[in-house]
């Protein structure tokens, strides 16, 4: 569901004086429902993912609450249900939860608990996906760390944030900070790998004029601009020996100096750093200071790759898709197939390249539903690598998998007119003349794999 708009919740019950009943109660608390009769009508709901909430009884006719809940399920829609009942059981209960529903509330109720349990379900605090800040995930592991990232956002410690790139720990870092007393100062982000070696001192510590050829001016480097916030260093592995000791000394004494000046600072933000090496083995093998890697990892959360936390696959596929999509679109659902590749696939690139998967093809894709042809075929390629054992060459040192001529070349067509595409911003003319072909021909194949340009962002 999106935040900005209004939660889409309905509620599906064939007794009329009951939909009314309930209905009444959620708009007098603000929240606008749709009274439902037809069990195939919610379940069409669900599959045009027209619904944010679906509340429904147990017993009716001529589909029981279950028998709802299984077809929702079967057009392989994820909206949350709340079961409501004046016959519970511990067993209707018991399967229920096992059917994977939000919440299960027992008739009667008060309104004022039944407004709040709906509330719940909608912020994805029951069985949904958990939250910090902009982070979301289904999985145990991420769960635990949010909640240990909540919690040492309120102390002082410096702490120190692991995993492979693209997973998340600058955004990570980020909801720390939001969650922390220094909320409403700055949050000042340094990534230590994108600056050259010989400039980052002064872009940590600012300079004073003549410190250096073309220091016209005095500057104020990072730690003085995040005043009493937070300093997030990311990529701290790729550090030089001669600023790590820098660093060293400036957390030792709390102090720092502008290059080429004599002013005494005092480093007020607190410090989060981010590394996607091992830091162990750094230090190991001599590249990285032990008494800074003891400094900086005082409090340590590694993020699990996305590989390891399959739930989060099309969770994160199917948020992107809607972040993405041009406004007033209807998300396009994934085919089963297409989400055995992409919960198949390594995802080397984790959250940052499912995410740009996802970009693509909400830029591109028409139609009501995701094929296997429609992702991009390095994604499918590996996913089939991830899964077939290779095939020996006669050569027998060697093992590939030869793919058919066919399938090869349009492998690349798809692929070269996506990315063309992509970089003209949707706009196919743009995208045939900086391919340098001619441009009925260009529409044609465009057309032959299903892209188009009405998808403009
Ligand atoms: N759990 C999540 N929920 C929503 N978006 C996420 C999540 N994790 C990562 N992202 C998004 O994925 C992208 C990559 O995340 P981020 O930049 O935080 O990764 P990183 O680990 O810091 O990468 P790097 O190691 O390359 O610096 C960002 O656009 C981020 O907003």
């Amino acid at each position: 569901m999106s935040r900005d708009k209004t939660p889409r919740i309905a509620f599906l019950d064939d007794i009329p004086s009951l939909r009314e009943e309930m209905v009444a109660i959620l708009e007098g608390a603000g929240l606008a429902a749709t009274a439902l009769s037809d069990p195939y009508e919610a379940i069409a709901k669900a599959e045009r993912r027209e619904l944010d909430l679906l509340i429904t009884s147990l017993v009716m006719k001529p589909l029981g609450g279950f028998e709802v809940i299984r077809g929702v399920r079967g057009v392989g829609s994820d909206v949350p249900i709340i079961m409501l009942t004046s016959y519970g059981t511990e067993q209707s209960a018991i399967e229920a939860n096992r059917l994977g529903i939000a919440d299960y509330l027992t008739k009667p109720i008060a309104s004022r608990e039944l407004v709040a349990r709906v509330r719940r379900v909608l912020k994805g605090d029951a069985e949904g996906p958990v939250t910090l800040a902009k982070m979301i995930s289904s999985d145990s592991a991420m769960e635990a760390i949010f909640e240990k990232a909540r919690v040492v956002a309120s102390s002082e410690s410096r702490i120190l944030i692991l995993g492979e790139t693209g997973c998340g720990k600058q955004l990570l870092a980020h909801a720390i900070h939001e969650h922390s007393g220094r909320a409403k100062a700055p949050f000042v982000e340094v990534n230590c790998a994108a600056i050259p070696s010989g400039l980052l001192e002064s872009e940590l510590f600012g300079h004073e004029p003549g410190a250096f050829t073309g220091a016209t001016k005095r500057r104020i480097g990072r730690f003085e601009a995040a005043g009493h916030g937070t300093i997030f260093l990311d990529e701290i592995g790729e550090l030089s020996f001669d600023l790590q000791s820098k660093l060293l000394h400036v957390l030792e004494g709390g102090r720092f100096t502008r290059v080429g000046g004599n002013d005494d600072l005092k480093s007020q933000a607190r410090l989060v750093t981010a590394t996607n090496r091992d830091l162990h083995v750094e230090v190991e093998q001599g590249r990285f200071r032990a008494d800074l890697f003891y400094r900086l990892n005082v409090i340590s959360l590694t993020l699990p790759a996305l590989r390891e936390r399959p739930g989060d696959i099309m969770l994160l596929a199917e948020h992107f898709l809607k972040k993405f999509l041009p406004e007033g679109r209807r998300p396009p659902r994934f085919s089963n197939e297409a989400v055995q590749v992409l919960t198949t696939f390594p995802w080397p690139g984790n959250v940052r390249e499912l995410q740009n998967v996802a970009e693509q093809i909400a830029v591109l894709h028409v139609g009501t539903e995701i094929n296997v042809a429609d992702l991009p075929q390095r994604i499918v390629h590996g996913a089939d690598q991830a899964t077939s054992p290779t095939v020996a060459a006669p050569s027998g040192n060697r093992s590939f998998r030869l793919e058919p001529f066919r399938d090869a070349r349009d492998r690349f067509e798809r692929e070269y007119l996506t990315e063309s595409i992509t970089a003209a911003g949707g706009n196919l003319a743009e995208a045939a003349r900086r391919a340098g072909l001619d441009r009925a021909q260009f529409f044609r194949l465009a057309k032959k794999h299903g892209l188009s340009s009405n998808a403009r962002r």
